[in-house]
């Protein structure tokens, strides 16, 4: 925690928040004695231009005090608050660039919540550490050396008091800290199944699962609540317990100080006082006991913090990076094997491919077969294990990150589709286009038809593209794919939603655009009439390449091509190609 305040916070205005905060005190702590003085030698012998005098100075104190507090909370706030923004900021840049198995591994829900409820424990226990938790030692302190000096015998009256104060204190702390420190990972949980929720609502209700997600989600909610009833309680159980260590304390007080006064060894003023700055003694103390209980729970935050901020990526560019010499369109594996972390065999085994400008590669193969890994090595979004990716003659790891994802653009499996307007989805792709541009690019991926008849390109896209159907948002992805100028142009099985005829355009197109022309072209698919006329086909499976070659090639001499042709095409289609039932 101190760590990201160090680096968080502004020195000047902290500075700034601490003098304005010593300001206050030392007002509090002068009035009570002003006070004594104002009854000793004013009320009690009667001076009034005593009075006028010494109250006009307490006043101005007063005054002063007030403008203190205003200012240490102004600085306090708005350094809290810069805290708050800055590590957000921190945070959401971070796992912009985080791997993606990183973010995998940490889980949406948990990334929004550290990213919002625990900044905010974070934001809160900053505020409160620049007001509170220097503002109490400093007033208990100061207050107990003023009681001293205005009589040390009824100071005794605390050694009493406070003691019980420390008990009652010591055992809140020990029931509250632990559960405060886990009140985060049940937000998680919460957040967890609010999203589960959500984004599969369509499925759970077609199972008919609604009630044992609710119920799921009722215990988790009835656990976070249970928890924070049970600290809440606990620790606002502190205030009545205080007012009744108070109320004893000042009885003891108005007892022992009667009885000083009665005997004329104390004026009634220093009574007064005194009873001021017992006030200030247990007040200070208690509220420096309730930071105490926020600081486990904002240490646990800055530890949940911490471990995104301090995250080391995998894949990160190299210390020096190389500058591309050619632009010569290329792309090979050599010798390519991917193992995921935790899997027991590898996902790609040993792939070798060299694809040259203007070819179209496609991948074809089963389920699991490793299609969507072997693309994602391509603007390396995961590196391999063994071997090396060559991307216009350079090995992907020795280019910076920015410049490989310059250099290919892909579709993904599912479309995402960002809440906007068609044309800023299409900008995603290509910042600078026009709208001739987006309109080409729309025309080329089968989109330009609905987009037109639908709104044209300010038409609304909402979130996650709901208001489109699959193939449609299917296609504006790949538009937003084509609009990009790349060397490689990848579709992971993105034609899949498309019907027959819409996917034989879209690739026509394609084949014809002169922009793409001399762009590499990898389409993952898994319908063989999606790949025919590709220049090379990769069979896969389980990881291993099972063929190589052209439709032609693989053809005459490859079964494992031959049964998926038998498995797909029709006794018509199959006597077409050359092939009987
Ligand atoms: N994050 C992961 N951790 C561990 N194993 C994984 C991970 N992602 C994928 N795999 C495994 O790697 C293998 C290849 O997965 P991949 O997604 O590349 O297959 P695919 O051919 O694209 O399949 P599909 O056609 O179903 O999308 C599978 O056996 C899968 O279980």
């Amino acid at each position: 925690m101190i760590k990201i305040g160090r680096k968080y916070l502004q020195l000047g205005p902290v500075l700034f928040a601490m003098f304005f905060l010593l300001v206050q005190v030392v007002a509090d702590l002068s009035l009570p004695t002003l006070t004594a003085k104002i009854i000793n030698e004013g009320i009690a012998k009667e001076n009034l231009p005593y009075i006028w005098q010494m109250g006009g100075i307490m006043l101005a104190i007063a005054i002063t005090g007030w403008l203190g507090a205003i200012l240490n909370v102004y600085f306090a706030s708005s350094q809290s608050q810069r805290l708050g923004m800055r590590l957000r900021q921190a945070l959401f840049n971070k796992v912009s660039y985080m791997d993606t198995d990183n973010v995998a591994k940490f889980g949406n829900a948990t990334l929004i919540t550290r990213t919002t409820n625990d900044v905010t424990q974070l934001q809160n226990v900053f505020q409160t550490a620049l007001r509170m938790m220097m503002m109490s030692p400093l007033l208990f302190i100061g207050a107990f050396i003023m009681a001293w000096r205005l009589d040390g015998r009824l100071t005794l009256v605390f050694a009493i008091a406070l003691p019980i104060l420390a008990v009652v204190t010591l055992i809140n702390m020990r029931i509250s800290i632990p559960r405060f420190k886990v009140m985060q990972e049940k937000v998680d949980r919460i957040n967890l199944l609010f999203q589960q929720g959500l984004t599969g609502v369509r499925v759970i209700r077609a199972f008919n699962r609604d009630d044992y997600e609710i119920t799921k989600f009722d215990d988790a909610n009835r656990d976070l609540t249970h928890n924070a009833q049970v600290v809440f309680t606990t620790v606002a159980m502190l205030l009545p317990i205080m007012t009744v260590i108070l109320s004893f304390t000042n009885i003891g007080i108005v007892w022992f100080g009667a009885k000083l006064i009665g005997a004329q060894m104390m004026p009634v003023g220093n009574l007064v006082a005194f009873l001021t700055y017992a006030t200030q003694i247990l007040m200070s103390f208690m509220q420096l006991s309730m930071v105490m209980v926020m600081i486990p729970r904002a240490q646990a935050s800055a530890g949940r913090v911490s471990e995104i901020l301090n995250t080391t990526d995998q894949i990160t560019d190299p210390a020096v990076a190389e500058e591309l010499t050619t632009a010569e369109v290329s792309l090979d594996f050599n010798n390519v094997t991917y193992q995921f972390a935790e899997a027991k065999r590898p996902a790609l085994d040993s792939i070798n491919l060299h694809v040259t400008s203007g070819q179209t590669l496609a991948i074809i193969g089963g389920t699991g077969a490793g299609k969507s890994t072997l693309i994602n090595l391509i603007p390396r979004l995961i590196d391999p294990t063994i071997g090396s990716v060559i991307l216009n003659g350079t090995n992907v790891k020795q280019l910076r990150q920015a410049e490989v994802h310059d250099l290919v653009a892909i579709t993904q499996q599912s479309a995402v589709l960002f809440s906007g307007t068609v044309r800023s989805n299409m900008l995603f792709g290509r910042p600078e286009a026009t709208d001739q541009m987006i309109w080409d690019a729309l025309t080329i991926a089968q989109a330009a038809d609905f987009v037109r008849e639908q709104g044209g390109l300010d038409m609304n896209v909402e979130q996650d593209g709901v208001n489109f159907s699959g193939g449609q948002r299917q296609r504006i992805a790949i538009a937003r794919t084509l609009i990009k100028d790349a060397a490689v142009y990848i579709f992971d099985d993105s034609f899949s939603a498309l019907d027959f005829k819409t996917d034989a355009l879209l690739r026509q197109s394609i084949k014809q655009e002169s922009r793409l022309k001399s762009a590499i072209k990898v389409i993952v698919a898994q319908r063989v009439a999606t790949v025919m006329d590709a220049d090379q086909i990769l069979i896969l499976e389980h990881g291993m390449v099972v063929g190589l070659g052209s439709h032609r090639e693989l053809m005459k001499d490859n079964q494992a091509y031959r049964t998926i042709m038998q498995s797909q095409l029709s006794e018509a289609d199959l006597e077409e190609v050359g092939l009987n039932a």
